[in-house]
């Protein structure tokens, strides 16, 4: 059975959540995919890094409180966090990349990427701002090294709207797509609807792993315009980057105004959208919209999204799903290690299922 090593870098919420699975259900996700993970590095801004090439063993970090985490002590252990020496030199097949999401120019994220790639390892991230800011380079630099760029994390979270788009809609011509995108803002939305004032809301959705680490991006729409650049690119072809999406968040609405919109029958949601246009160009834009309770994203609740895809053949298609949280997103994590798995091992015949594929009579 092969096995992948991987890097973690950033150990938050998410990447937690992704050496949770590993530690938890390793051995019965090996059973049923072929391959077996481990854990080789972990570096952290506030804990520091960790390298152990036998494997590092997960569960007394995960028994540590995560603001108590530090690695100095520790063999293989440093106070320093050595991203660069540790993407670059630790013997890893896979960088998980977890860090912040910086909305600007995408760094510290971008340069993790970009040194992985550059030394021929395999990408996955649920980072949007290395998507957003330089997908089409980091996918051009991973194909010329040989190695995959995965970010289904980074739409979405756990939910499959990449992917799907990608592999499931062949043949078809996309038009447009259009959703609710930010857990963190539907979350709070539903909970101004019960009265609960702005603060109070954001603060418990914070506390659930939704929200970003400065939860500004959720609520004056600055997420959904990454994902709509996301989106726009890579489902419709665009080459959109985020000064290019008009956006207006949440903040000015009130428990009042959500609470009299739902009085009339409409929902306030915080909508993304990217559109082709007559002339072949996309346009994008993040607004809240008052949706009446019949149109399919009006009954997205909590931390839900979904996204509809606009198309010729199929009419709407609507996949929806968690948006946010911690095991939901590192659940993308693993949906992308699946995917490295596929495109570069195909004709292993390692998994149960290939095997009883092959083994099974034919005619
Ligand atoms: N939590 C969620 O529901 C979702 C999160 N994401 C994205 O996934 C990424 C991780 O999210 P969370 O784990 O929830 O965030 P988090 O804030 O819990 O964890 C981020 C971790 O990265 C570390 N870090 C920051 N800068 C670093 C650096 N330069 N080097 C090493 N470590 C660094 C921090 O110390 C922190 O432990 C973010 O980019 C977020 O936007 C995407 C989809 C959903
Ligand atoms: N903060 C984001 C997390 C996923 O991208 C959200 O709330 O949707």
């Amino acid at each position: 059975m092969g096995r992948y090593d991987l890097a973690l870098i950033g150990f938050g919420g998410v990447n937690r959540a992704l050496a949770e699975l590993i530690s938890q259900r390793g051995e019965r996700l090996a059973d049923e995919l072929g391959f077996a993970l481990r854990v080789v590095a972990i570096t952290d801004l506030r804990a520091g890094s960790l390298v152990d090439t036998d494997g590092i063993d997960l569960a007394p970090l995960l028994a540590a409180e995560p603001g108590e985490l530090s690695f100095a002590d520790l063999p293989g252990g440093s106070a320093e966090t050595r991203n660069e020496n540790v993407i670059r030199e630790v013997a890893a097949d896979i960088v998980v990349e977890a860090t912040f999401t910086n909305p600007g120019d995408g760094e510290p994220a971008l340069s993790h990427v970009r040194w992985a790639l550059e030394a021929g390892k395999h990408v996955c991230t649920t980072n949007k701002g290395p998507v957003a800011v330089a997908g089409r380079e980091l996918k051009e630099l991973a194909e010329r090294h040989g190695v995959s760029f995965e970010f289904e994390g980074s739409v979405l979270s756990g939910t499959p709207v990449l992917r799907t788009a990608r592999r499931m809609f062949g043949g078809l011509e996309i038009t447009g797509v259009q959703g609710i995108m930010n857990g963190t803002s539907n979350y709070v939305l539903g909970r101004l609807e019960e009265g609960v004032e702005l603060p109070e809301a954001i603060a418990q959705a914070q506390e659930l792993g939704y929200a970003e680490a400065d939860p500004t991006a959720d609520i004056e729409g600055h997420d959904v315009q990454l994902k709509a650049v996301i989106l726009a690119n890579e489902v419709l072809g665009a080459d959109l980057r985020r000064e290019d999406v008009v956006c207006e968040g949440i903040s000015q609405i009130t428990p009042r105004d959500a609470q009299d919109a739902l009085g009339k029958g409409l929902r306030w949601k915080l909508v993304g959208s990217a559109t082709r246009q007559a002339d072949g160009t996309v346009t994008a834009r993040v607004a809240p919209v008052a949706l009446p309770a019949h149109h399919p994203l009006a009954g997205i609740s909590g931390p839900g999204n979904a996204v509809s895809f606009h198309t010729d053949l199929l009419g709407t298609v609507t996949v929806s799903g968690p948006g946010a949280g911690r095991t939901e997103t590192a659940y993308a994590l693993l949906s992308d290690i699946i995917a490295i798995h596929q495109r570069h091992h195909a004709h292993d015949d390692t998994t149960p299922v290939r095997r009883a594929l092959k083994e099974a009579p034919r005619g």
